[in-house]
């Protein structure tokens, strides 16, 4: 359920996304997924092509009347600066006589430009940069919304925060949540207003005065012509115990989170609780120690700290999931590197288009969209039914037994 498949150049007509299996009878709006639209589209560092984009959802199928329809669901988003290219991005040949299309030769280093002009054996670089471009990203989030409004329905809730732009590093949530680094279970309450904040700050970051530091870093590294790079984070709440399982190498939630979050264009690592830091440190400051709590209507085992980010055996374990992903800075720099024409095989410098500085804000938003995709994909893989009536019935009685463990 959930699977889907996206189409669309940066700037051809429209980005276009169909969803295979969505449940009947959930709740779904345009509005919903446009309000994760705009939030993509914020975040100190872009370029000009966000003052020209205003990203709003048309669903064309598959909801009728506000709800789902357990049949397929398209979506669509216009590119508004296909105005500005639809000579440049003509589907039919153009005539003769305004043939005046110059190809694209000087690739770029560290974007697709080079290595997919070999594979599809073309020698117009634009073939490939038009969807190997992040500009995909937006109908990615779009999906990540509706999967995310299903999660919803049973309290699950994702948030992300930018932890690092460039060198400069705000707290982590296991920094944020204990002064000794340890990652405490935190009640969803402080979770969320602790999120309420990064909404309203310019870099999704959530602390003023580190923000400003990283506002001048990235000021200061686009006037002498470079990019920024950072790391966010994602935090996700009310998660059952039990999604993903140990049973197969592919069924491991933690592998299908990072093959997610790595494919998001510019993503070079992802970690999960304390990570890469957990290497070095021993065992007993690693595991987190497991306590089990009586109540009236059941019981509930729980642990003090989430070192391991809400995953044991590539399964959840009932803790909030905690994700880091590392953004390398954007390839394309307007005091460009060395490179080589494709045609004439001359030293040449890398093009120069129009970009972003950073756009590491950006990318924590559509992380947040893709976790909420194979959250949605493996949650309807163990409670699946083809109506949410039915799924929440399912739920309903697999919480009731986890009680009763
Ligand atoms: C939201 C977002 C915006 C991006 N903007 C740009 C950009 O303006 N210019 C650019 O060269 N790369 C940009 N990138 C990164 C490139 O798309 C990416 O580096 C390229 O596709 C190569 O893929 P790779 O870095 O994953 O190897 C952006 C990435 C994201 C997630
Ligand atoms: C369009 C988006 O991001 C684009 C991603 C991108 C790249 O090479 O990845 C290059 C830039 O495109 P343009 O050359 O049109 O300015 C970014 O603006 C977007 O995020 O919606």
């Amino acid at each position: 359920m959930f699977t889907y498949l996206t189409a669309g150049e940066s700037h051809g007509k429209m980005l276009t996304a169909i969803i295979k299996k969505v449940p009947s009878g959930l709740s779904l709006t345009a509005e919903m997924i446009n309000k994760e639209l705009a939030r993509r589209q914020r975040g100190y560092g872009r370029g000009g092509r966000m003052k020209i984009e205003k990203d709003r959802v048309q669903i064309t199928s598959g909801v009728r009347h506000g709800l789902t329809l357990g049949s397929p669901i398209s979506l669509i988003i216009k590119n508004k600066d296909w105005e500005n290219w639809q000579d440049v991005m003509a589907v039919e040949p153009l005539a003769d006589e305004e043939h005046q299309i110059e190809p694209m030769t000087n690739p770029r280093p560290g974007h697709a430009d080079l290595p997919g002009a070999i594979k599809y054996n073309t020698r117009d670089l634009r073939n490939i940069l038009e969807r190997a471009s992040a500009r995909e990203t937006a109908i990615r989030t779009a999906v990540g919304a509706v999967c995310r409004q299903f999660l919803r329905q049973f309290g699950i809730e994702i948030f992300s925060h930018v932890v690092q732009i460039g060198d400069i590093k705000a707290p982590t949530w296991g920094e944020l949540t204990d002064k000794k680094g340890e990652i405490v279970v935190t009640d969803n309450k402080a979770i969320k207003n602790f999120f309420a904040q990064v909404e309203k700050s310019a870099l999704r970051c959530g602390n003023p005065a580190i923000e400003e530091k990283m506002i001048h870093l990235i000021d200061t590294w686009r006037d002498a012509g470079d990019s920024v790079g950072g790391v966010f984070e994602i935090v996700v709440t009310g998660l059952p115990v039990g999604l993903g399982s140990y049973v197969q190498w592919d069924e491991r939630l933690d592998g299908k989170l990072a093959q997610a979050l790595i494919s998001i264009q510019g993503i070079k690592g992802v970690e999960f609780g304390l990570g890469f830091s957990g290497a070095g440190m021993p065992g007993s400051k690693v595991h987190d120690q497991i306590y089990y709590q009586a109540s009236s209507n059941g019981g509930k085992f729980y642990r003090t700290t989430n070192r391991a980010g809400g995953l044991e055996g590539g399964m959840t374990n009932g803790e909030p999931l905690i994700i880091r992903a590392a953004m390398k800075p954007i390839p394309t720099l307007m005091n460009p590197l060395h490179s080589v024409d494709i045609l004439t095989k001359r030293e040449i410098f890398a093009s120069k288009e129009r970009a972003d500085v950073c756009a590491v804000p950006a990318a924590s938003v559509v992380g947040e969209g893709v976790v909420a995709i194979v959250l949605a994909q493996v949650f309807a893989a163990k409670f699946g039914g083809d109506s949410m009536a039915e799924i929440r019935h399912n739920y309903k009685q697999y919480q009731a037994y986890v009680r009763s463990f």
